[in-house]
C-alpha cells in the first residue's frame, strides 16, 4: 500500500491548510544523488504483508495504521554508512500473488522492471498469513530468472511478529525457507538493521550503479511496533492539537 497525505492518521487538514502528523516521504531530485553511490532496494511480497509499513517505519521510525492501495512509490534518502554518504532508494511495489497452480506468480510488468532495476531485494511475508509465506520461494525464483547470472543480495522478512496469536508460520519454517533460498541466513533484530544490512551486503558485494551482483541471503526479524506505545503517542499528539506540519 502507499502512504498519502490524505490517508495519514493525524491529518487534521481543514480547508487545505496542510496540517499533517505525517507528511508524504520527500523524494530528493535524482540529480541530488550521491554520484556512484546509489543503492537501490526493492521491497516485494504478497498483499497486505506490510511492505509499505516496513518502509515507512524504516524511514520515519513511525508505524501508521492505514495506507492507500499501493501504486509503487519510490522513496529516497541519504544515509551514512561506515562514514560514507550513500543515496538509498527504496521501491515499494504492488503485491504479487501465487497462480492457481501455486508454481508461478501473478506479477505486474511494473514489478519486473523494479526487479531488473534493483541492486538488492527485501522479500516480505507475514507470519499471520501462510499463503504469503508460500509466495516467497516462487518470488525468489522469479527474481533469479530476471537476474540469472550470479547470486543476488536478498533479505527475508517475517513481518507482523507482534501478532503471535494469529501466527500461521512457525518460526522454524522461516529458518527453513532462508536455508532453502541461500547459503546463509543472518538474523536482524530490528527493522533498521534489516535495511542497513541489506545496504551493507549490497555495498560489500560491489552492488549499486549496475555493478551486479554476488550475494547471500539474510533472514530479518524486524521488531514489531509496540502498539500500546504507538497508540499512547498518537493520543498524545491528537490531544496537543498539533497545528503545524511535522517534517520527517
Ligand atoms: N500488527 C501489525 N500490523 C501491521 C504490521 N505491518 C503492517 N501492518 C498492517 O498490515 C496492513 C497492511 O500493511 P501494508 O504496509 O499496507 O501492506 P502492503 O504489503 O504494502 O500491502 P499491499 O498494498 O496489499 O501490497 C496495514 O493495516 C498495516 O497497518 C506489523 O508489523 N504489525
Amino acid at each position: 500500500m502507499r502512504l498519502t497525505a490524505d490517508s495519514a492518521p493525524g491529518n487534521m487538514n481543514s480547508g487545505g491548510s496542510g496540517n499533517f502528523l505525517l507528511v508524504p516521504i520527500p523524494e530528493y531530485p535524482l540529480l541530488d544523488c550521491v554520484p556512484n553511490k546509489t543503492v537501490k532496494i526493492v521491497v516485494l511480497g504478497a498483499s497486505n504483508v506490510g511492505k509499505t509499513a516496513l518502509i515507512v517505519r524504516f524511514l520515519t521510525k513511525r508505524f501508521i495504521g492505514d495506507y492507500e492501495a499501493n501504486t509503487g512509490a519510490l522513496y529516497s534518502r541519504k544515509v551514512t554508512m561506515d562514514g560514507e554518504e550513500v543515496s538509498l532508494q527504496i521501491q515499494d511495489t504492488p503485491c504479487v500473488a501465487l497462480q492457481d497452480d501455486a508454481e508461478g506468480l501473478y506479477c505486474q510488468e511494473q514489478i519486473n522492471r523494479s526487479i531488473y532495476w534493483a541492486d538488492g531485494y527485501v522479500l516480505v511475508f507475514s507470519i499471520t498469513d501462510h499463503s504469503s509465506y508460500r509466495t516467497i520461494q516462487p518470488l525468489y525464483q522469479h527474481v533469479r530468472r530476471i537476474h540469472p547470472s550470479g547470486n543476488i543480495p536478498v533479505i527475508l522478512v517475517g513481518n507482523k511478529s507482534d501478532l503471535l496469536r494469529a501466527r500461521q508460520v512457525p518460526a522454524d519454517e522461516g529458518e527453513t525457507l532462508a536455508a532453502s533460498l541461500g547459503r546463509s541466513a543472518s538474523h536482524q533484530h530490528s527493522l533498521h538493521s534489516c535495511f542497513l544490512s541489506s545496504l551493507q551486503v549490497i555495498r560489500a558485494l560491489g552492488g549499486g550503479n549496475g555493478e551486479k551482483r554476488r550475494g547471500g541471503l539474510h533472514l530479518a526479524r524486524p521488531k514489531s511496533p509496540n502498539m500500546q506505545e504507538l497508540k499512547r503517542r498518537f493520543r498524545q499528539v491528537l490531544s496537543s492539537k498539533v497545528k503545524s506540519a511535522t517534517t520527517i
